[in-house]
């Protein structure tokens, strides 16, 4: 945390109180972390035993959310709400806050993304609640893999949980699966294949050193151009030509190799890694203790939740907000792009405890 609060960014022309930062990118995209606990220990985002859970009175309440996701739309151009975690179902009042900030903002897209389990019992509730839609991480449908991925057995319960989300209309449902080279890499095909079976938008994702045990290597992560090679025996895919929309994930159109031209449906590629998108990133990130982080891989933290406990008014708090934006590194948490670069530094909390 830095002893003192951000640089101000130059005062906004009047009405325009947006989150700029000193290289012309706004961010429109609040992805807020709920709480930093979680039900499974995937290897890439937590260690096997240990890292102590925030006390609850550490957590963001359910009305600090609401208001700050108010501060967010109304007054510094906010346009779409992203729920996370740790494990946003682990929060026994999560359908209560996705109701409030609805009732707030009827036309706000609301996503959440979750490992699944004990989605299968909330999924109706929570579109009840006005939750737009779900993306769900599911790196593999093998029990086994599972288990040494996740550290847990629940496999079960995920795709319990994914048949729910499906059934409640809480879509269109993405899957995230992260591959791990030796261990789910050789089942892209077959998670591909399962996806397009179901109508859900699989992406693969780039392991970034984001772990708490500190295990990433850059020689050893499943590129892009890996997960593109593995499914190339099975398909074709040609880059999808929609607008990409500042959105992580690069989309491709995936056709049978036995019915040439038959488009199958789509699958994305998030290669921040290999093929960064962070000239075009639009995120604001706030921790499950109230922390702005501007970027994923931000080492200085902005909190908000002492303004908010102190009587502040909305402004005090927009203004702290748009003070941390300004100050967004320019790429990877740095002065440019590089994961595993000599100068790259790993922030010291793991993906979990960011809020991924
Ligand atoms: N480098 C980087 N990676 C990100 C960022 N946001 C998300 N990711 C990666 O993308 C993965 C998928 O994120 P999701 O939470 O599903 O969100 P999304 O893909 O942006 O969302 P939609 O496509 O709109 O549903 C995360 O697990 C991260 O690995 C970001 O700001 N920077
Ligand atoms: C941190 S989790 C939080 C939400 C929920 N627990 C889940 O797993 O979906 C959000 C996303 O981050 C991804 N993730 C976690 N650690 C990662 C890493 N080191 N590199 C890339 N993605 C990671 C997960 O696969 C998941 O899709
Ligand atoms: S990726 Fe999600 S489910 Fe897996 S340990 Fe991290 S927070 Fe938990
Ligand atoms: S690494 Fe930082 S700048 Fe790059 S896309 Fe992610 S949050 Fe944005």
């Amino acid at each position: 945390m830095p002893a003192l609060p951000p640089p101000a960014p130059p005062a906004a022309p009047a009405g325009d109180q947006r989150l700029v930062d000193r290289f012309g990118r706004v961010a429109t995209d609040l992805r807020i972390s709920l709480i930093d606990k979680c039900n499974l220990r995937c290897t890439y985002c937590m260690p096997a035993d240990g890292l102590a859970w925030l006390p609850k009175e550490r957590l963001l309440t359910a009305a600090e959310i609401r208001r700050l996701v108010r501060i967010g739309v109304q007054d510094l151009g906010v346009r779409e709400l992203r729920l996370t975690g740790g494990e946003p179902l682990v929060r026994h009042d999560l359908a209560d806050i996705i109701a409030a900030v609805r009732g707030d903002h009827p036309d706000l897209p609301i996503s959440m993304t979750t490992n699944g389990v004990g989605l299968a019992e909330k999924a109706r509730a929570l579109a009840d609640a006005g939750l737009s839609r779900i993306n769900v991480s599911l790196d593999t449908l093998h029990a086994e893999s599972f288990e040494r991925l996740a550290r847990r057995n629940f496999l079960g319960r995920v795709m319990a949980g994914i048949d729910a989300a499906s059934a409640a209309g809480l879509t269109p449902l993405k899957i995230n699966a992260v591959l791990m080279r030796g261990i789910n890499d050789a089942e892209a095909p077959e998670l591909l294949a399962w996806s397009l079976l179901h109508g859900y938008e699989l992406r693969f994702i780039e392991q970034m050193p984001l772990d708490a045990d500190h295990g990433w290597r850059r020689d050893n992560m499943v590129t892009a151009e890996d997960t593109r090679e593995l499914l190339r025996g099975e398909y074709d895919l040609t880059v999808d030509p929609g607008d990409r929309d500042g959105a992580p994930a690069e989309r491709y159109r995936v056709a049978s190799k036995r019915e040439p031209g038959v488009v199958l449906g789509t699958v994305g590629i998030i290669a921040s890694v290999t093929e960064p998108f962070c000239a075009d990133c639009r995120r604001t990130r706030i921790t499950a203790e109230g922390r702005v982080m501007s970027c994923l891989f931000s080492r200085e933290e902005t909190d908000l939740t002492a303004l908010l406990r102190s009587g502040a008014t909305d402004r005090e708090v927009a203004d702290r907000w748009r003070a941390a934006m300004w100050a967004k590194p320019r790429a990877h948490g740095m002065g440019h792009t590089g994961l595993g670069a000599d100068d790259f530094v790993q922030p010291d909390r793991s993906m979990s405890a960011i809020g991924g």
